[in-house]
């Protein structure tokens, strides 16, 4: 199944460490069913069969992965019409159970489907516990607003997980003042009845299924940028939503997409940015040589193939072995910006 050729020459520098991505797996125990316009079958019982692959597979590596990054969308929406979001989750969580090193959780549009922000962050699909602080630095710790941290896998590389909802009318109590502010947002730029269509929108990402990032959180993000600028660090953001154009479908895309490149492109520390929502996947290096991976969907992925892929850290760049319908990526670090061990 993985008969792709080799990702191209490799120099004789040593892998540093290595780690999993894999998302949309949005497990429900239905039959197959198809994607909103019709053009994509989603295989929804399956997608936990693909997971326990990609499981077995991480488990099976001489030198396991430090980790794996869940992107988003763990089950499906169509779990809370038959009452089954609990069970099904559990499911999915007991099948993660068996992966020998950490999983972080990215919350997805299918989790506030099923749960409310309050009962994520009380459930195991909270994953903050793995987060590591920086002494000294108050203002690189995230506020419980919002569900992001960072973490340092190895000396010198963090990894930041962002909460692409932070503004959405997903999740939020409906009486409260934020999902009040939220949808007078979506409804500025969104004036479809139907909040879910982006029909004749110009900024065709305000659509309900999306959401965005609260200025304190992008404010957050800045300053931990400007910490591992200052420490020379290497940065990994994850996220479910994408945030650049020439790698995602415009519909996909972050509300306020445009405000997080900003902060990404003012610091020299960020390599690449992985989401999932976008099931075909794509990629693009952005102007400021950051790339952009957008992890091709398991729930949209035919039983003979596969989805996910490992990403392996070098010295000078991030190389992405992609399994069944995740193609291999070369990630090289911006120029003068290779470590020299
Ligand atoms: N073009 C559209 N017009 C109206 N509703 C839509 C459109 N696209 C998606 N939706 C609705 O938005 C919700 C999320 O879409 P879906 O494709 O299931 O999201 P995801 O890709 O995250 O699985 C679903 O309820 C779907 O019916």
């Amino acid at each position: 199944m993985d008969d792709k050729p080799d990702p191209g020459p490799l120099s004789e520098s040593s892998e540093l460490f290595s780690f999993g991505v894999i998302a949309d797996i949005q497990y429900a125990d239905l039959e197959d069913g198809y994607n909103f316009q019709g053009s994509r079958r989603r295989y929804y019982s399956h997608s936990l069969l693909h997971l326990q692959c990609a499981i077995e597979h991480w488990n099976k590596e001489s030198s396991p992965p430090c980790c794996v990054l869940q992107l988003g969308d763990i089950i499906d929406g169509y779990n809370a019409q038959y009452k089954a979001s609990e069970k099904s989750l559990e499911l999915v969580l007991n099948t993660f159970q068996t992966l020998k090193v950490p999983v972080h959780h990215t919350w997805g549009n299918h989790e506030f489907y099923n749960f409310s922000r309050d009962y994520l962050t009380n459930s195991k699909l909270n994953t903050r516990f793995l987060e590591d602080q920086i002494a000294r630095h108050p203002e690189t710790m995230p506020s419980e607003s919002y569900y992001a941290y960072h973490f340092v896998p190895f000396p010198k590389f963090r990894f930041i997980l962002l909460d692409a909802y932070d503004m959405s009318v997903l999740g939020v109590d409906q009486s409260s003042p934020k999902f009040q502010q939220c949808l007078k947002i979506l409804r500025e730029h969104n004036p479809n009845t139907e909040l879910n269509s982006p029909q004749g929108l110009s900024e065709p990402q305000f659509v309900q299924f999306n959401g965005g990032f609260s200025q304190e959180q992008l404010n957050w993000l800045n300053e931990v940028l400007t910490f591992s600028d200052r420490n020379q660090e290497k940065v990994v953001i994850v996220s479910h939503l994408p945030i650049y154009p020439a790698a995602s479908d415009s519909v996909c895309l972050a509300w306020n997409y445009r405000d997080v490149l900003a902060v990404i492109w003012s610091h020299e520390c960020v390599v690449c940015f992985f989401a999932g929502h976008t099931h075909d996947g794509g990629y693009s290096e952005d102007p400021f040589g950051v790339h952009h991976v957008n992890i091709e969907g398991v729930i949209e992925t035919a039983p003979d193939s596969q989805a996910f892929g490992t990403v392996h850290v070098y010295p000078d760049r991030m190389v992405l072995k992609g399994k069944g319908r995740v193609p291999d990526r070369i990630m090289n670090y911006k120029k003068e910006k290779a470590f020299h061990f």
